[in-house]
């Protein structure tokens, strides 16, 4: 049995990623401070499901506590880690950026140290689109530079690659890190728009739509988010001459970043309509102006993944957003 230690398995992604692996017969440990940055009776329920699972098993502490964390991947012995826990939200880090700077630096160096010394096969950690920051050159490819980050949150992002690289070089630790692209879905994080939008079209509360809805992103599935997780794990960079067409391999480590992303533009406005024909409810628009540190539009190339691993997300949005209702409606009863 194939054993996976998890860092974030209350938060949405590393749920998703727990149930897929469990269902698939793997033992997964996971990992979780059950921060309030957001409802964390969500994280609760999240866990609630795994632990029906005999092979799942969790420990509540922050990455921040180095001890505590290499308790839990000692007694866990697992194969492979998947950092997913994190001080998420680009909008947060203008707020509150000493905690990025905790949970993102520390404790994914703590992360890195455990991995370390429990002699993993392979490290996986996520990475954000964020970290493209104001490129222009569209869609965005893992090879270009992303050296222009907006926010302290892409900086942490953009650093933890930066640290990985250094760890698989002095360690020849296999390190691959994920670029995710604006990730929604059921059980889904109430920061961000889709559920905030959900939630005030349903209450009859205006939605603030930032730079006059002239913005576009790269929605991600989660469903798909996962699988592409799942098909990396057995994608383990190796040396430079394993490197396939356009790879992000490192020529000095085993190590590469992926986007994982739909690989479609969505305009933020047909984003809202699809939410608002699911709920059949109009939003009351509330127009405003560019935020601060955040970007106008993300576009994924997802080549890499698939030549690595067979595997591309392609949900429409369409689809998805309507997963995504069912999920809400059922979960808060509305
Ligand atoms: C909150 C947040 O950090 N979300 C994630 C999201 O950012 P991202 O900003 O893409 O995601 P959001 O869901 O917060 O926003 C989506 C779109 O809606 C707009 N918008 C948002 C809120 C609102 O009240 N009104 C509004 O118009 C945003 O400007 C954006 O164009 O994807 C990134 C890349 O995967 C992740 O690193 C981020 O963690």
């Amino acid at each position: 049995m194939r054993r996976a230690f998890i860092t974030g398995t209350g938060g949405f992604i590393g749920f998703h990623l727990a149930e897929l692996l469990l269902q698939e017969g793997w033992e997964v440990a996971g990992y979780d401070g059950m921060t309030d940055y957001y409802d964390v009776a969500l994280k609760q329920g999240r866990h609630a499901i795994l632990s029906q699972h005999e092979h799942f098993r969790q420990t509540t502490a922050m990455l921040e506590d180095a001890e505590a964390l290499s308790q839990a991947v000692e007694a866990a012995r697992p194969d492979v880690i998947v950092h997913l826990a994190a001080q998420a939200g680009v909008r947060y880090s203008l707020e509150n950026p000493r905690a990025y700077i905790d949970s993102n630096l520390v404790g994914t160096f703590n992360v890195m140290e455990a991995a370390r010394a429990a002699d993993v096969d392979h490290l996986l950690m996520a990475s954000t689109s964020s970290v493209y920051g104001a490129n222009e050159e569209m869609p965005f490819a893992e090879a270009h530079k992303a050296d222009t980050p907006l926010t302290i949150y892409a900086a942490t992002k953009k650093a933890n690659e930066a640290m990985g690289h250094s760890w698989a070089h002095i360690h020849g630790l296999p390190v691959s890190m994920f670029r995710f692209f604006t990730v929604y879905g059921p059980w889904g994080r109430p920061d961000m728009a889709y559920f905030k939008f959900t939630r005030a079209i349903l209450e009859g509360q205006p939605i603030d739509i930032y730079n006059n809805g002239e913005m576009w992103r790269d929605f991600t599935y989660v469903g798909d988010l996962v699988r592409g997780i799942r098909g990396l794990i057995d994608a383990v960079p190796g040396g430079p001459e394993t490197a396939v067409d356009g790879d992000s391999l490192s020529p000095a480590a085993p190590f590469r970043v992926v986007n994982i992303g739909n690989s479609d533009k969505v305009r933020l406005m047909d984003f809202i309509e699809a939410i608002e024909d699911e709920l059949g409810q109009k939003a009351v628009r509330n127009y405003m102006p560019m935020q601060t540190g955040d970007v106008v539009a993300t576009w994924a190339d997802a080549t890499l993944l698939q030549r690595l691993t067979g595997y591309r997300p392609a949900t429409p949005f369409r689809e998805g957003v309507a997963r995504f209702v069912r999920w809400y409606r059922d979960y808060y009863e509305v």
